[in-house]
């Protein structure tokens, strides 16, 4: 597991793009055959990646968990953006299609990603996002599209997109994770602003239906002190409480947002006017 220091605001000031790449952008987790993991310190969340092809690829226990397994002490919430596959867990078998989620709760031993069934067709892309947890939530499957749907935005100001919260208070039950995935409309490209920050949650977006020749320049540090990232399809950026999380595409795409820390309360955000960023 590649593991990542936590990063103070001081830090960004100065910080070449390469610096505030190396702190917030995680890139190649989606590598056919492996399962790529990387930790922060930011809420001991980890995200990873699993492109199984061929024999299925079970979740590691990295050595800097000090785990017998992977969810002695965690949570996991994985996110389909690949071809459809199957997500096994402890022998309960889950199919997931492009979108859809598995929440799977502390304690679960054994977890194994495969390919869905036919030859040549395009492997699963599995998003993982982890937490720490102290009690045990039942694993549950959700559909894509599922979830509670926000309608936001607006197309006069290209922000028009379907928010779905999948693990939250009012949907799938966790211990500290807030997870859901956010699609624009065709010709909207941004999300996420006036932006926000929440003091009390650290927030991981991957972007992903992002076209190849596409990018989004996404928004992070503090408000009045912001820097930016280009990101591609299927990179994750790490937001520290501290910093917005915000973007801009140059073409339509969809994300997974989603969040550990001190509370659950989606509302609890700052948001910040757009003419009062910096
Ligand atoms: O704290 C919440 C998160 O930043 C996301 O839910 C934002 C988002 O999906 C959007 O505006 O489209
Ligand atoms: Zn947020």
């Amino acid at each position: 597991m590649q593991q990542r220091h936590a990063t103070s605001p001081e830090q960004l000031l100065g910080a070449t793009s390469q610096e505030v790449r190396d702190r917030f952008l995680v890139a190649d987790l989606f590598v056919p055959g492996e399962v790529r993991l990387t930790g922060t310190e930011h809420d001991r969340v980890v995200v990873g990646g699993a492109v199984p092809v061929g024999e299925p690829l079970a979740l590691p226990a990295p050595a800097e968990l000090r785990a017998a397994f992977f969810l002695e002490r965690r949570e996991l919430g994985v996110v389909n953006v690949g071809g459809p596959g199957v997500v096994t867990v402890d022998g309960d078998v889950y199919d997931l299609a492009h979108g859809a989620c598995l929440y799977v709760g502390r304690g679960a031993r054994e977890v194994l990603f495969a390919g869905g069934s036919g030859d040549g067709a395009e492997p699963p892309a599995f998003y993982l996002f982890s937490a720490p947890a102290h009690v045990t939530c039942p694993t549950v499957l959700t559909p894509p599209g599922g979830g509670t749907v926000l309608e936001l935005g607006d197309p006069l100001t290209s922000n028009r997109r379907s928010l779905h919260q999948i693990v939250h208070e009012g949907g799938v039950r966790s211990c500290q994770i807030v997870l859901g995935v956010t699609r624009l409309h065709p010709g909207s490209m941004w999300n996420t602003m006036p932006a926000h920050t929440h003091a009390r949650r650290t927030e991981c977006y991957l972007y992903f239906d992002v076209p190849d020749d596409a990018r989004v320049l996404h928004l992070c540090g503090e408000p009045r002190e912001t820097r930016h990232l280009v990101v591609g399809d299927r990179e994750a950026v790490i937001a520290p409480g501290w910093s917005v999380h915000s973007g801009v595409g140059t073409a339509a795409y969809a994300f997974v947002w989603a969040m550990a820390g001190e509370n659950q309360a989606f509302d609890d955000m700052d948001g910040f006017p757009v003419a009062s960023l910096r």
